[in-house]
């Protein structure tokens, strides 16, 4: 049996775009240990969301997933039915989107939106839900929960709608949250503290977290496993230490001096929009480029994930340097 508790392999998601078809995640493969936070990492539209959307099988009506296999706790999570997807989800596998606030029902008290999950997996007798919600928004580090319980989105701060958005997140006891940059909208230290209670739910429970980033700070603070997407690819993969140590991809690098340092706040960023390749290569190798165009037709390098140390996988072109057409 797969030990993984989670665990994509050869992932490829496209889309109907004005009739042509775009591949927006190609051949990523990627595996979540009990107890393992693992970081997916990179640039706006590198195919992040698609690939946890395709987890839980929400992928937008114009999405399709080519191939690929996604198993969870052993279950192939791409042969259930929409019926027991919609147990696993919010139950099992449970997920914070990139705009929730958003999503919270602004006609409706927060303290019963919390309670939403519990009843419909029916977890919990209806007369002990508002106990349960007491308790979970305690746990998320209100210290008036009555107070709260009764309040609607509006009268709450960004950082506290972020924590009843986490309250409703692990309200079931998911063994694997997915949380797709959970902290873009806050500052900087109730971003922490919202990761924070991530990270101490994932303790507590011996839970997986699949975290979401553009922010490689983030990633040196709470992951343990890191994947670097660039184009719909997994460009580079290793441990937080290694990729720290010993970062071979050009991207990770620039991702890794994009991290604001605050002793250098003068320092003016490396965009990684005017991030180019490096036209050199790695011990002989060169990096594969992404998905390009061609005639206006869209190209996959054949491209392979090469072990440059123990666990340490960075994309090179494979030696015969041919394209392939996958319009
Ligand atoms: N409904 C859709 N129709 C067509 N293309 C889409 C759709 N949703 C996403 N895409 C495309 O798929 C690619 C991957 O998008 P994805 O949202 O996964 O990126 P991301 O890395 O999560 O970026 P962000 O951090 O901005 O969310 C992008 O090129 C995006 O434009």
């Amino acid at each position: 049996m797969d030990q993984h508790i989670l665990h994509v392999k050869n992932l490829s998601v496209s889309f109907n775009k004005n009739k042509n078809k775009m591949t927006a995640v190609s051949d990523v493969s990627l595996q979540i240990d009990k107890g393992q936070t693992v970081a997916l990492i990179g640039e706006s539209g590198s195919g992040k969301s698609i690939t946890s959307l395709s987890v839980l099988q929400l992928l937008p009506p114009n999405g399709q997933l080519e191939k690929g296999s996604i198993t969870f706790k052993g279950k192939d999570l791409l042969k259930q039915s929409e019926k027991e997807m919609r147990r696993i989800r919010g139950n099992e596998i449970s997920m914070i989107f990139q705009d929730a606030i958003a999503s919270l029902n602004p006609g409706m008290k927060v303290g019963v939106q919390i309670t939403e999950g519990l009843k419909y997996h029916k977890l919990v007798p209806k007369s002990d839900l508002k106990a349960e919600a007491l308790q979970l928004l305690e746990q998320v580090g209100f210290k008036n929960p009555a107070h709260i319980y009764e309040q609607y989105p509006v009268q709450l701060s960004g950082g506290m709608k972020q924590r009843i958005l986490i309250a409703m997140a692990i309200s079931c006891k998911p063994q694997l949250i997915i949380a797709d940059e959970p902290t873009t909208s806050l500052d900087v230290t109730i971003q922490r503290q919202v990761l924070d209670l991530i990270d101490n739910y994932k303790s507590d429970l011996d839970a997986s977290v699949l975290l979401i980033t553009h922010d490689f700070g983030v990633v040196a603070e709470y992951a343990d496993w890191v994947y670097v997407m660039l184009g719909g690819h997994i460009v580079e993969s290793a441990d937080v230490y290694t990729i720290f140590k010993n970062p071979v991809h050009p991207y990770t690098k620039a991702l890794i001096e994009s991290i604001p340092n605050p002793e250098k706040s003068q320092e003016r960023l490396k965009s990684i929009q005017d991030f180019t390749f490096e036209k050199v290569g790695y011990k002989g190798r060169t990096f594969a480029p992404e998905t390009y165009t061609l005639e206006s037709k869209s190209f996959n390098a054949p491209s392979s994930l090469v072990e440059v140390e123990p666990l340490h996988y960075v994309r090179f072109y494979d030696d015969e340097r041919k394209v392939v057409s996958i319009g």
